[in-house]
């Protein structure tokens, strides 16, 4: 049926032309006459409307071809089509498979048959409208689709259909394409060159959820999240939120928050755009950041509590608050001038302030673009002001915490392949007593030449384990005996300060 349809339809056209002619012959009244009943005519023998779609339009790529490529590539490889083509571009990951020239499938959508075919004429170099980048030697090509579909499926196609295969090729094209990491660490000159103002590479990072060391019940929490983050476009319009989420990941050194990132950024395909704040001039660079960055992304800012000053201007503020209200109206003429040396002070200080980064996490620039994580990392949550993690802004706090024995399970598993070992049990008693990082557990679990197995690296993790035990009972017997010199210092000098003051009050009697 397909076939004959196309075919159909390019007979009619030859057939319209030369009626076209020959109505030149004859009474206008006449023709417009004949050409009503004819209507009716094909209408009932042929009600096929035929849309094309080109690769170029008015000298630019057609968006909407590219995605019906994909759609229709995908499909192709379901149905029954014969002539394919396979494409590989130094951006996508895998093989992008389409139909060839002169190819036709069919697809169904919501009741509705629609038949495809890919079309291309070749063009000499000066009949083509635009200008095509491969060498002389190649012919360049006009290249189209042709949708062929009963005209009562006119509103289905116009209304549905088409923005289906947009969604659906927009999805497949973000599958296959290759991971990137931004930063915004660049030189002057990327800036000027029109490069915009993030530098991207491929992300290549292997971490997983599965290779992630940690509490399995907490890391199931975060995979749920994250599905339901990503899952949740209708949830986040129905509920008026913006598509966005805040995570939050404190912990020590070495705990595995820059690894956790990886993982969130492989589990969900998102790119990662990693903001150095220290670059960032002031709040409306910050802005022009944010608004240079996709859907589908994580922004990252790693230490968050390092990057540039941020508690201490909240807190200046706040202690002029106070000092305002306690010395009452008097204060209220001087408030202007304040105001002033403090923007003088905002300008002066790099200009980037708390507010400005708050707006970036949750004002209203911060809905432009859809389906973003936004992702804190510090090792010391207790430094960061309230209000920059509060829910809503960090809308979930994970803690990553020193290896305890599950964590050092999966270590084990992914580092020598173990499940079971007879010293597991005394390393699972060590990890209980001692804090030691993940990091530095994996680091001993690491095979480090050829000669040594799985037995020499639990031998010199519990080794290891045992001297940080023995360290941290001297520190603590240290610090213990420090604090008890220190309140016999403090006894021995109020002993001395009330002895003092006694004598002073008997002088004065
Ligand atoms: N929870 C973990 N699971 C698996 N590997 C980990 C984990 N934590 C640390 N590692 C290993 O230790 C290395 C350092 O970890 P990572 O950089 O993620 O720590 P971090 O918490 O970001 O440290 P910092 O606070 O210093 O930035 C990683 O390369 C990773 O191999
Ligand atoms: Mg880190």
């Amino acid at each position: 049926m397909t076939t004959s349809l196309t075919e159909l339809g390019s007979k009619y056209a030859g057939l319209m032309f030369i009626w076209a002619t020959i109505q030149q012959f004859f009474p206008y009244a006449l023709c417009k006459r004949f050409d009503y009943l004819w209507r009716r005519v094909e209408n009932y023998f042929y009600p096929y409307v035929q849309i094309t779609i080109d690769e170029f339009s008015n000298g630019k790529r057609n968006e909407i071809y590219s995605h019906i490529n994909s759609y229709l590539g995908t499909k192709s490889i379901k149905k029954d089509a014969k002539l394919l083509k396979v494409e590989k571009s130094k951006n996508s990951k895998s093989f992008a498979v389409s139909l060839d020239e002169g190819e036709e499938i069919t697809d169904e959508f919501q009741g509705a048959k629609f038949s495809w075919r890919n079309y291309s004429v070749k063009l000499s170099d000066d009949s083509s409208g635009h200008r095509s980048s491969r060498s002389n030697s190649v012919p360049m090509e006009k290249k189209s689709y042709k949708l062929t579909f009963n005209q009562r499926d006119r509103e289905i196609v116009t209304g549905k259909y088409l923005n289906h295969i947009m969604e659906e090729g927009k999805a497949i094209q973000f599958q296959n394409r290759k991971q990137k990491i931004y930063s915004n660490n660049c030189s002057e000159d990327w800036y000027w060159y029109g490069k915009g103002m993030w530098r991207d590479i491929n992300f290549e990072h292997p971490a997983t959820f599965d290779t992630l060391a940690m509490d399995p019940k907490k890391k199931a929490e975060i995979i749920n999240d994250l599905i339901a983050f990503s899952k949740g476009k209708d949830y986040y319009s129905k509920v008026g939120k913006a598509w966005k989420r805040g995570y939050l990941l404190y912990g020590p050194p070495g705990t595995g928050k820059s690894t956790m990132i990886a993982a969130i950024a492989n589990y969900l395909n998102y790119d990662i755009y990693d903001l150095e704040l220290t670059s960032v001039k002031d709040n409306s660079g910050l802005k022009k950041l944010l608004m240079e960055t996709t859907s589908k992304s994580i922004i990252v800012i790693e230490d968050i509590d390092c990057s540039i000053d941020l508690t201490g201007k909240r807190k200046k503020k706040k202690k002029k608050e106070n000092e305002t209200t306690s010395e009452g109206q008097e204060e209220d003429s001087d408030s202007s001038t304040e105001k002033e040396k403090e923007s003088t002070e905002n300008k002066e200080s790099g200009k980037l302030t708390l507010s400005g980064l708050l707006n970036f996490i949750d004002g209203i620039w911060s809905a432009c673009g859809q389906e973003r994580i936004i992702i804190f990392t510090t090792n010391h949550k207790d430094k960061l002001d309230p209000a920059l993690i509060r829910r809503g802004r960090m809308d979930m706090h994970i803690e990553m915490s020193y290896c305890r024995y599950e964590a050092f399970k999966v270590l084990v598993k992914n580092y020598l392949n173990l499940e079971t070992h007879t010293l597991f049990q005394q390393i699972q008693g060590l990890l209980e007593e001692v804090d030691m990082s993940p990091c530095d557990v994996a680091e001993h679990l690491m095979l480090k030449n050829a000669s040594g197995g799985p037995q020499i690296c639990l031998d010199n993790l519990i080794q290891a384990l045992k001297e940080a035990k023995k360290k941290a009972n001297k520190d603590s017997k240290e610090s213990k005996e420090k604090a008890k010199q220190n309140s016999m210092k403090i006894k021995k000098f109020s002993a001395k300060f009330l002895r003092s003051f006694g004598n002073v009050q008997k002088l004065l009697k």
